[in-house]
């Protein structure tokens, strides 16, 4: 009878213990999953956020030449527009119309004209500071947003980068051209706004146009 009773006791005893470890490795699943799931949303989490990133920059980029397109342009001219009046510091914007554009897909081809907007993005982009903002705004238009410089030195970036241009003939074919363009260069002014700058520097280069063209207008 007491060996009964024992072996009844062994057997509960058995009993708690199993349930124990079975509440122990259950617990222990549950937080291993809870951890693999906090990992992969983690990582989803990461995944999205480099899509979004991406997203954007293909949103602020010309897909042509890789540089700032108009509403990448938009955003940072803004930014520095706001920077340089808070330190009041000069900025000056340049507007630049590639001329007789046309000329060159009716002759080339439109592929000479793509490859002739690379090759001008490239000159222009390797002769301005790494702290001016280069954006294509239209088909053979561009704006160059220079923080912390007053128009005349302004006009001497223009006029080095109307000599590096000369200097640096586009290869098509069996032909070698110079690709010029006109340039109107505006200052900011107390009052001024984003699009009233543009407005002037754009003026600017439609005068430029008007006086014949590969020169540069200060408005
Ligand atoms: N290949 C190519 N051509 C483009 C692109 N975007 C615009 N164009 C062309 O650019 C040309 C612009 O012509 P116009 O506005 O007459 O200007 P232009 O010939 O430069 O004349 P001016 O401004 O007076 O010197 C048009 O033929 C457009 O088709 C582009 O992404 N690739």
């Amino acid at each position: 009878m007491r060996a009964i009773i024992q072996a009844d006791i062994v057997c509960d005893k058995a009993r708690l213990f199993a349930k124990s470890a079975e509440q122990a490795a259950k617990t222990e699943c549950d937080a291993t999953i809870r951890d693999l799931s906090l990992r992969l949303a983690h990582s989803r989490i990461i995944e999205l956020e480099e899509k979004l990133a991406q997203m954007s920059r293909l949103a602020h980029e010309d897909q042509l030449t890789g540089i700032l397109n108009r509403r990448g342009c938009d955003s940072a001219f803004t930014r520095e527009l706001s920077r340089c009046r808070r330190s009041n510091a000069p900025l000056s914007l340049a507007a630049l119309d590639i001329d007789d554009f046309k000329r060159i897909n009716d002759e080339y081809g439109h592929a000479a004209g793509d490859a002739a907007l690379v090759h001008f993005t490239k000159i222009i982009s390797a002769n301005i500071r790494t702290s001016d903002i280069f954006a294509r705004t239209g088909g053979e238009e561009f704006l160059i947003v220079l923080p912390d410089t007053r128009i005349e030195h302004a006009a001497l970036t223009v006029a080095r980068l109307q000599k590096a241009m000369s200097l640096a003939r586009l290869q098509t074919g069996q032909t070698s051209l110079e690709l010029t363009f006109s340039v109107g260069i505006a200052r900011l002014q107390p009052c001024d706004t984003a699009e009233g700058l543009i407005e002037r520097a754009d003026f600017g280069t439609r005068t430029a146009k008007k006086n014949g063209k590969n020169c540069m207008v200060c408005t």
